[in-house]
């Protein structure tokens, strides 16, 4: 179970509101970990664990981006709406209201990861360290990788895949069912989906607007405004401390993070051997370990 939160509650976002939730004390003497979930239009509930550094001394904060969990839901907003800016604009918005601007360190897990490559790339000087977890810095990539990975699925099953994405019945049971065998190999390799996965897994699709906009339909069919999206060109701006993370059987492959380590200098990366998307589900206590090694370097 994860601790506690000490306050929970939402900061205005210009005429919208973002939702948070603080484990441990912020501003007691150790940097902030602001937890940035992937999707986009996914929400903070499968970072929940992230909340145990808090028994270890820092301070975390969760919270949901625009348009899906506890922030303001906007289903009649276009794809035109959802832009990278606006979620690079709310990240500044939450670190400067929650009062942790000037000491914090940023972990993205997922998209999430290239958002705060992106808020790296500012300087912001409050910045202490940066984690990219499982994540793409170029969706043109990410798709050669899809394209690889989907193509060690059993034949049928990609054959349905493309059946349905031809079909565009990417709701029917059989897709779903096909879908369900690429998640199983390369984003949740636990049996059954922790409670927390389940609960943003669940909530992506209560509320499809922001996922489908700039994401699409699920990880591996990307045909949303992201798809031809990248950020490896300016990567080598980035002068904050960085500790990259992957699963050896995760969606970001190897291949996927490898921009990452190229082009930031100093970053380090560990590879979970038994995880797939979700190494700080999957491997729990080596993520535990790795995370407040980093911290402590800090
Ligand atoms: N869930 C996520 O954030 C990933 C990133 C690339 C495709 N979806």
């Amino acid at each position: 179970m994860s601790p506690e939160a000490s306050a929970k509650g939402t900061v205005p976002f210009g005429e919208y509101r973002t939702w948070y939730r603080v484990t441990g004390e912020l501003g007691a003497g150790r940097p902030a970990v602001v937890a940035v979930h992937g999707g986009p239009g996914s929400t903070h509930d499968y970072l929940l664990p992230l909340a145990r550094l808090a028994d270890d001394g820092w301070p975390v904060v969760h919270y949901d981006q625009l348009g899906n969990g506890g922030s303001t839901h906007l289903p009649g907003k276009g794809a035109e709406f959802w832009t990278v800016e606006l979620f690079e604009a709310e990240l500044e918005n939450l670190v400067r209201r929650l009062g942790v601007a000037d000491d914090y360190v940023l972990f993205g897990q997922s998209w999430g990861g290239p958002l705060c490559a992106r808020h790296a790339m500012t300087g912001p000087p409050g910045l202490r360290g940066l984690v990219v977890a499982d994540a793409p810095a170029s969706y043109p990539l990410w798709l050669a990788e899809m394209a690889r990975l989907r193509a060690g699925l059993p034949p049928e099953v990609e054959e349905t895949l493309r059946r349905h994405e031809a079909a565009g019945t990417y709701d029917s049971e059989e897709y779903l069912a096909a879908m369900r065998v690429f998640y199983d190999r390369h984003v949740c390799r636990l049996t059954p989906w922790p409670r927390d996965f389940l609960s943003s897994f669940m909530e992506i699709y209560n509320d499809p607007t922001v996922y489908y906009a700039m994401n699409g339909p699920n990880e591996f069919h990307v045909i949303g405004s992201l798809k031809d999206w990248s950020i490896v060109d300016d990567l080598h701006r980035i002068s904050t401390p960085t500790l990259l993370i992957s699963g050896r059987h995760d969606e970001a492959t190897p291949a996927v993070v490898q921009p990452y380590h190229d082009h930031i200098p100093g970053a380090r990366w560990e590879i979970f051997e038994e995880s797939s998307h979700l190494p700080h589900l999957e491997e729990p206590e080596r993520f535990r370990q790795v995370m407040t090694d980093f911290l402590k370097s800090l």
